[in-house]
């Protein structure tokens, strides 16, 4: 039997990171589309880094979810290593609340993208949909999960706040 297909790629600098990027993860699940979720930094682990950002197109990953906290060169390094499109996470660092995170991962010089997302859940979050919604331009049945999940979401909106909640 062949391997289900993994379009997605999730990596992150560290152990520390898998809080946030889980919401990546879960979404992704959510919407029944395949990732691999590995630790590969560019600062403590720099030639898993290039192995994988060299072989991620011919691993078959299609789109690139990138996590890091503090100075995140990760995102931008698999950006220069790689063709794939890659999503940015600013994980919420102690010290200085992610936005330092954020900042490194945003300021990317002309020429190579990293598409930034927002600091911590959110961000993981809306990495994922975005991941989706790429993925979903050239697979009609993920686009309809896709529409399917955000028409749940607007349903649980409710018309007035209630008490206790
Ligand atoms: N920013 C990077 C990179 C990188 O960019 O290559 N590698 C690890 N880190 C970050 O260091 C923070 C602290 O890591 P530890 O908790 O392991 O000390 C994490 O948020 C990680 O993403």
């Amino acid at each position: 039997m062949s391997e289900p297909a993994r379009p997605v790629a999730i990596v992150m600098g560290s152990q520390s990171d898998w809080p946030t990027l889980r919401h990546a993860a879960e979404t992704l699940d959510a919407l029944g589309v395949g990732y691999d979720a590995r630790i590969v930094s560019a600062h403590r682990t720099p030639d898993r880094l290039y192995a994988f950002a060299k072989g991620a197109k011919s691993e078959g990953f299609q789109v690139v979810v990138a996590g890091a906290g503090g100075a995140a060169h990760l995102p931008g390094m698999v950006a220069a290593l790689t063709e794939l499109p890659v999503l940015g996470v600013p994980v919420e660092s102690k010290a200085l609340s992610g936005v330092d995170s954020l900042y490194s991962i945003v300021q990317m010089p002309a020429g190579i993208p990293v598409g930034t997302l927002a600091i911590g859940k959110a961000g993981a979050v809306n990495a994922a949909l975005l991941a989706a919604a790429m993925l979903a331009n050239h697979d009609p049945a993920l686009a309809k999960r896709l529409a399917d999940w955000r028409a749940k979401q607007t349903g649980a909106v409710a018309e007035r706040p209630s008490d206790g909640a």
